[in-house]
């Protein structure tokens, strides 16, 4: 008798802007997989925003926080329109939803499929840690005879510093044994992770950080990874000189941010660069990019940050095969170059490009 299939809920966060618009690419991929992968899905859709807040006072609705934790397996967010300068209640829904679930981990893949800008593949994972740093968002501003003085606390714990810095480490094995399984498809010979800091400066908080990473990857465990650090600035420097370099990067909340839309415009496109928000037994797929004002509307974001996210969702979820199916399909796309988005340089819309990764499915 054939097995039951596995049924999985998922969260759909498709927020504001461009979110709307990729968000919907990600369920038709899930809704398209081969029914030989035994995989079933069902669908809840979600609040969190801009537009949400305005509609209803509050940019991440306690149902939504509550259906994610009671029903959901996983989750896909969009993106949201965070306005820049401070509005009375407002607080962005994807930075609290990190902290709500304790999803401490940013995993972020960024890989070339054809060449980068210096023409040698890149093949590098930012692990940003997703809980704290200056995103704690415990801010101040106070008076004083010279005028205005905000501040900002940037926290820095031991514990975070330390779980981020191993699942960092069993990233960088993991990917040595499919580089083991796969010869000759990658030069590394070693799994490498590069603790990034700026503890010349900041000895106590990125000190920590620093101190905690080393410790935590000089477990017995990770005895053939090889370990570097690297002060964040001269990281952008030779990350933008020597891409193919890297391997596994660590680094605390904010660097990972940056460092991680660096890195995607050395592959082409921030549409290309996924993300998984990954707790313990749960993972939210987001792309790495916002809510793109600049296009929204259009009809021709690129979709492709968001499958990749889909994937990555499904790999943190146990379900490897169909997330290979999903990366295979879009690299063929982008391989094949002929239905890219104008980002990428080609003339097609969202739907040509999510047509064409769903032909290839
Ligand atoms: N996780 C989230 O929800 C995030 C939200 N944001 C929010 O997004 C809004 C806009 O922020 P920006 O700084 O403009 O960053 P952005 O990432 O939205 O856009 C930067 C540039 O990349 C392009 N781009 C981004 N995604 C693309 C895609 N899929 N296809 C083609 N082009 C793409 C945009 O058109 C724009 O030119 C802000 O309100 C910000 O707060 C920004 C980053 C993350
Ligand atoms: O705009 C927002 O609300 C979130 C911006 C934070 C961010 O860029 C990220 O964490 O990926």
């Amino acid at each position: 008798m054939a097995a039951a299939a596995r049924t999985l809920r998922i969260g759909l966060i498709p927020g504001d802007g461009i979110g709307r618009e990729v968000i919907p690419a990600g369920r038709r991929v899930l809704e398209s997989l081969p029914s030989s992968l035994n995989l079933k899905f069902s669908f809840v859709d979600l609040d969190a925003g801009y537009d949400t807040f305005q509609r209803t006072g509050t940019a991440l609705p306690d149902k939504t926080v509550e259906t994610l934790k009671k029903e959901c397996d996983g989750a896909l967010f969009g993106a949201v329109s965070s306005p820049s300068t401070k509005v009375a209640g407002y607080s962005s829904p994807i930075v609290a939803l990190r902290k709500k679930l304790d999803l401490y981990a940013n995993v972020r893949p960024v890989k070339t499929t054809v060449g980068s800008s210096n023409g040698n593949p890149i093949d590098l994972v930012i692990v940003r840690e997703n809980t704290e740093d200056l995103y704690v968002k415990e801010e101040t501003t106070r008076e004083t005879p010279e005028g205005k003085v905000a501040e900002a606390i940037k926290r820095i714990s031991e514990r975070a510093s330390s779980r981020i810095s191993t699942i960092a480490g069993e990233i960088a094995l993991r990917r040595q044994k499919i580089r083991a399984a796969a010869p000759g498809t990658s030069t590394r010979t070693e799994p490498m992770v590069t603790i990034t800091h700026k503890s010349n400066v900041l000895s106590q908080t990125d000190g920590l950080f620093r101190e905690t990473a080393r410790r935590a990857l000089a477990a017995e465990k990770f005895s053939s990874v090889a370990v570097e650090e690297q002060i964040v600035d001269s990281m952008v420097y030779k990350l933008f000189r020597q891409p193919e370099y890297y391997d596994v990067i660590v680094a605390p909340n904010l660097y990972g941010d940056i460092l991680s839309d660096g890195a995607a415009a050395l592959v082409g496109s921030l549409g290309l660069v996924p993300s998984a928000n990954v707790g313990d037994g749960f993972a939210i797929g987001e792309p790495c990019h916002g809510s793109a004002p600049d296009i929204e509307g259009k009809g021709i974001a690129n979709p492709i940050a968001t499958l990749r996210s889909v994937a990555l969702m499904l790999e943190f979820l146990g379900e490897e095969k169909a997330a290979a199916k999903i990366y295979t399909a879009v690299d063929a796309n982008l391989d094949e170059a002929k239905f890219l988005s104008p980002d990428m340089g080609g003339k097609a819309t969202t739907q040509q490009v999510l047509d064409d990764v769903l032909k290839r499915l």
